[in-house]
């Protein structure tokens, strides 16, 4: 580029900064890149499509006019995702740390960059040479979290992934299927990063789409049989999203692929959002073939699983937002509502970090209610209400609900209160200060500490805390 752009783009990030202030630039502008200028408008790019919508939604004029201030002749900004992949294979494989994305275009990179991990698997040069799809640093096995959903499919992948060339091929295919956003494509990026490590093996990941296009490109430059070569020369075939794999002449050439890896003892990896007999458009042939090998499925994310990869976003945003807290209270919250896939627990960490950074305050339980709102989808846990608790509680104990509210302290009513005020703040949304107003005007300070009062008695007496569980059934009910 031009060394004039470049000297305009200078020019205007300065622009930006001096309009928005520094801590608005660096939480959105610090990634955007100048991809191009031609004529009267102005090509930007910026790593994450979250990134982009948030600009363009914020800050379009802005930009625009920071531009319009340098080039009056710009009257048009571009703005588009550039793809997590890095476009220069490096010689060294040791210093092939996943980096930023540089190339352009208008890729499916979900992760913000707020949440990039430090992984540092290498990237294979040979899963660039052959055209493999891009692939996101931050999708490795180290920023896989397990849990009951995802262990079979994790050990099958890990087991791929470190396989040797000549080992015998345990199954073959792995298939693994899963609803949307529960973590098949994490999984076998994952696979790819872990298998392209080591120096003799070959791990090329392709969604379907992207073998379709391949192999169409390749008829038509007549090249087909140099692509079912190079395919056919690889140690393990990753092919994510197979329910898009569509079209006659591409399924056949697919089986053909698949049973010529097969049979030479090669890998096959495939992910798709439905079991092989449920892939409808998809020749018998293939199908079967598909399920011939170890068919795994991935279940919907308990709530141990949603708070731990909730944990570990957290985590890895702090490696660049240090001041970025979340309060447990928050993560238990998000854990306990946000049920539907891992990117919308992903989303949330970006809004509650977007939001904490741009107003400078930090993240609450209100905060969290008011942002993610949207995300909680329709048949979420049933709404609790706290007359209800006071009402369970009070049969349970053998207590009235006016004994709850009242200012008694006698013991026989103390733990019943504390109990209930405990449920209030895990079942319900409501604050600590509306606890505490609905529990007779107490302060919010006297919840807190009933609440973390039965905490601790939970984990260690085990008469109460089938109490709480029973009690917590009955009101789910
Ligand atoms: N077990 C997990 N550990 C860490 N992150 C996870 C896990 N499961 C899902 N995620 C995260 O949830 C998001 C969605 O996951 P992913 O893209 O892998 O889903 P998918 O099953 O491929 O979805 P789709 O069907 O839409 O392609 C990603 O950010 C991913 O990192």
């Amino acid at each position: 580029m031009a060394n004039m752009e470049q000297d305009h783009w200078s020019r205007v990030k300065g622009r930006l900064r001096s309009t928005v202030g520094e801590d608005v630039y660096s939480s959105w502008f610090a990634r955007m890149d100048l991809e191009s200028v031609q004529d009267d408008s102005v090509h930007l790019s910026v790593p994450t499509r979250f990134l982009k919508s948030w600009i363009q939604a914020h800050y379009a004029e802005r930009v625009l006019n920071a531009w319009q201030a340098e080039m009056p002749q710009v009257h048009r900004v571009d703005l588009t995702v550039r793809s997590a992949m890095r476009n220069v294979a490096p010689a060294n494989k040791e210093a092939a740390a996943p980096a930023e994305a540089r190339r352009t275009e208008t890729s499916n990179n979900r992760h913000a960059p707020e949440l990039r991990a430090t992984a540092t698997a290498p990237v294979s040069a040979s899963h660039e040479a052959l055209g493999g799809s891009p692939l996101d640093p931050r999708l490795t096995f180290a920023s896989f979290v397990l849990g009951r959903a995802n262990t079979l499919a994790h050990a099958a992948a890990r087991q791929v992934a470190e396989g040797r060339r000549g080992d015998p091929v345990m199954f073959n295919p792995l298939y693994i299927h899963a609803g949307v956003g529960l973590g098949k494509t994490h999984l076998l990026q994952a696979v790819t990063w872990a298998g392209n490590s080591g120096p003799d093996r070959k791990v090329l990941y392709l969604t379907a789409e992207k073998f379709m296009y391949g192999f169409v490109a390749a008829l038509k430059t007549q090249t087909a049989l140099a692509f079912k070569e190079a395919l056919r020369g690889i140690d393990v075939l990753v092919i994510d999203d197979m329910q898009f794999l569509q079209g006659k002449t591409t399924q056949a050439e697919f089986c053909h692929t698949l049973n010529a890896l097969i049979d030479a003892g090669r890998q096959v990896v495939i992910a798709a959002d439905r079991p092989p007999s449920d892939l409808e458009s998809l020749d018998e042939r293939v199908r079967s073939r598909l399920a011939g090998g170890l068919v795994v499925e991935m279940s919907s994310l308990g709530e141990e699983l949603r708070l731990g990869i909730l944990k570990s976003r957290v985590a890895a945003a702090r490696a660049h937002h240090a001041s970025f807290e979340v309060p447990e209270p928050v993560l238990d919250y998000l854990a306990r509502t946000i049920t539907h896939n891992g990117r919308d627990l992903e989303g949330a960490i970006n809004r509650l970090l977007a939001h904490s950074k741009l107003n400078a305050t930090p993240v609450t339980l209100e905060m969290a209610e008011r942002e993610v709102r949207d995300l909680i989808r329709p048949q979420e846990p049933k709404r609790i209400k706290i007359e209800d608790i006071q009402r369970v509680v009070a049969r349970q104990y053998n207590v009235s609900r006016s004994d709850l509210l009242s200012s008694r302290r006698t013991a026989n009513v103390v733990r019943p209160r504390q109990v209930a005020m405990y449920l209030a703040k895990t079942l319900t949304l409501r604050s600590l200060p509306e606890i505490g107003r609905r529990f007779g005007g107490r302060d919010h300070t006297t919840v807190l500490h009933a609440v973390r009062k039965i905490e601790a008695l939970v984990g260690k007496d085990v008469a109460l805390q089938d109490e709480v569980e029973t009690l917590k059934r009955q009101l789910q009910e």
